[in-house]
C-alpha cells in the first residue's frame, strides 16, 4: 500500500534480547524478511531495510560494531540469494538502536551500515549534528 502511493517504507527488522541471548539473531531476521522478500525485484528496490534491535531502541544499550556489522552484512547476504547481487549491494541497511554522538561513527564506519535510523537523538539537536557529523 505504501508503495502503491508512492511512499518510501523503511522496513525495521531485529530481535528481543531472550532471542539475542539464545543467538537467535539471524534467523529472527530471516523470518521477519519473509514478508517483504514478497515483494517483486522491481518493488523491493524502493524499500529501506534497518535492522532495529528491539534491546536497544530507546534503552541506552546499543549493539557493538561488531554486532551490528555481522547481522548487517547477513542480512544483505539474505537479501542477494533473493534478488542478486547487484539488488544487495544497492539496499540501504540502516541501524537503529540508541544511536548517539559518541558511538556513531563506529558503527557508520561498517561496510554493511549504510547509515542510521535516529529515535531519541533527533530530539536534541547537538546530538542529531552530532550524529550527522559522525557520517561524514
Ligand atoms: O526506534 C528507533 C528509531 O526508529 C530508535 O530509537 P532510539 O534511537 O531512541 O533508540
Amino acid at each position: 500500500m505504501a508503495l502503491a502511493n508512492n511512499l518510501k517504507p523503511i522496513f525495521c527488522i531485529g530481535e528481543v534480547l531472550e532471542e539475542r541471548e539464545a543467538n537467535k539473531q539471524n534467523e529472527v531476521v530471516e523470518a521477519q524478511l519473509a514478508s517483504v522478500f514478497s515483494l517483486s525485484a522491481e518493488d523491493f528496490s524502493k524499500v529501506i531495510l534497518a535492522y532495529e534491535p528491539v534491546w536497544a531502541i530507546g534503552t541506552g544499550k546499543t549493539a557493538t560494531p561488531a554486532q551490528a556489522q555481522e547481522i548487517h552484512a547477513h542480512i544483505r547476504s539474505l537479501v542477494a540469494a533473493k534478488y542478486g547481487q547487484e539488488v544487495a549491494e544497492n539496499t540501504s541497511i540502516l541501524y537503529g538502536g540508541s544511536c548517539k554522538p559518541s558511538n556513531a561513527k563506529e558503527l557508520f564506519a561498517n561496510p554493511d551500515v549504510d547509515g542510521g535510523l535516529i529515535g531519541g537523538a533527533a530530539l536534541k539537536v547537538a546530538d542529531f549534528k552530532g550524529i550527522i557529523d559522525a557520517f561524514k
